[in-house]
């Protein structure tokens, strides 16, 4: 047993997995050997998804039987929907809302009997979730805005259903492809901190809903997938303080907090994801013409960069990427869940394949040889 201490599990090996390799010097991301660039040009997140859960990239074939057998799973059960509009109408917050709503999920899952490991089984539980989680956040996002839902469509793409769903129309095609592109982005991302929450629920042969439940929780913080609303609240605390990025950000230092969508455990150079997601928010900015976004963003990174040494990480660009989209910022973090699920349920299925309960240690430095003093003398 090594006594050494590694705070946050810092560099820490726990697990072999053939999903994700991340070069933290060069920025680079893989998925099972693809590179996030390739990926996000040329793959579909259906494709992605297949890559992620079936080891390869999907032939045509297998591609339009992949995608019927999500799109059929997309509506919700009675029970769910009542869920939903109860959530909505108490106004919960959007990651609390799907961490519930994923968890009541396995109410209605036909396969939920099965044995936790049953690879089969999680496949097709997998894909319900993966499946019926848009549905949900759509619904949700229209009941709290005073707006009936609207029923999931089978001829929709994952990604045009759920702004479907979400405005009431049709994407046009860039911001389908876009909107895509971003959940193929952050789909899987090694052992993140709530891939490893799942995995470390799966690892006591808790069942995959319970696995993806635990994830969404991990997800919701401010120091991981929470990130990318608060970089919206602060680049439209900075838009309405009329202040120049540099003095914005300059104060915020000052005031000792943190920038947020900078800095990262694995990354020391900038994302690979947010290089290709400014490309994107600069796009949008100015088709729209909103470049500011970008512009101010861009004057932020330049900043931290050369004086702080801090990078921009995923969750910087997604921000303004999605408000010129249109999306409400509250629900920019389930929108990271409906895409990494797909990862949370890959790991999960790694660690069912070779599983050993994940248990660490922690060094003890409370007081010993205390005796208890009976109640009324204390
Ligand atoms: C999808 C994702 O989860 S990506 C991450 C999303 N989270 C954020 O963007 C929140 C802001 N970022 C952070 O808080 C951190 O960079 C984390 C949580 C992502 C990584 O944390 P760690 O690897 O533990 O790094 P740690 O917190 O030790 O920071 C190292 C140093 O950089 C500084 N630092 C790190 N990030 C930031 C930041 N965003 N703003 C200002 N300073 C920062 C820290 O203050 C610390 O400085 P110090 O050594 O002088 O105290
Ligand atoms: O890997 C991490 O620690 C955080 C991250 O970027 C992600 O989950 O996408």
């Amino acid at each position: 047993m090594t006594e050494e201490l590694k705070k946050g599990l810092e560099g820490v090996l726990v697990a072999e997995s053939s999903l994700s390799f991340i070069d933290g010097d060069a920025g680079e991301l893989v998925y099972r050997g693809y590179t996030i660039d390739d990926l996000a040009r040329n793959a579909s997140f259906e494709e992605v998804l297949y890559l992620l859960w079936h080891g390869e990239l999907p032939t045509t074939e297998d591609l339009s039987a992949f995608e019927a057998s999500m799109a059929e799973e997309r509506g919700l059960d009675d029970g769910a929907h009542r869920l939903v509009r109860e959530l909505a109408e108490a106004d919960e917050k959007p990651m609390a809302a799907l961490r519930t709503i994923v968890s009541n999920l396995s109410a209605y899952d036909p396969d939920v009997g099965s044995e936790p490991t049953d690879e089969a089984a999680n496949l097709r539980k997998g894909r319900r979730i993966t499946a019926k989680i848009p549905t949900a956040l759509a619904a949700f996002s229209r009941i709290r805005d005073g707006d009936d839902p609207i029923a999931p469509r089978e001829d929709l793409d994952h990604a045009s259903n759920f702004l479907y769903m979400l405005n009431g129309e049709e994407p046009d095609d860039v911001l389908a492809e876009t909107f895509d592109m971003a959940l193929v982005l952050h789909a899987d991302h090694g052992l993140n901190a709530s891939t490893f929450s799942a995995t470390v629920t799966a690892s006591t042969l808790s069942d995959l809903h319970a696995s993806v439940t635990s994830a969404v929780g991990t997800l919701s913080g401010s120091l991981h997938g929470g990130a990318n609303q608060d970089v919206m609240e602060a680049l439209l605390e900075l838009d309405d303080s009329g202040k120049d990025p540099i003095e914005w950000v300059e104060d915020r230092l000052d005031a000792g907090d943190r920038v947020p969508g900078f800095g990262h455990r694995v990354y020391d150079v900038k994302d690979p994801r947010a290089r290709i997601l400014s490309a994107e928010s600069e796009a949008l900015g100015e088709a729209a013409g909103t470049p500011h976004w970008h512009d101010y963003s861009v004057a932020i990174e330049e900043y931290l960069t050369e004086k702080n040494g801090l990078a921009p990480n995923v969750d910087f660009y997604s921000a303004s990427t999605y408000y010129q989209m249109g999306i409400p910022v509250d629900i920019y973090t389930p929108i990271f869940a409906m895409s990494r699920v797909g990862g949370w349920i890959a790991h999960v299925l790694e660690q069912y394949d070779d599983n050993r309960l994940i248990r660490p240690r922690a060094r003890y430095v409370g007081p010993t040889d205390l005796s208890v003093t009976p109640r009324a003398e204390r």
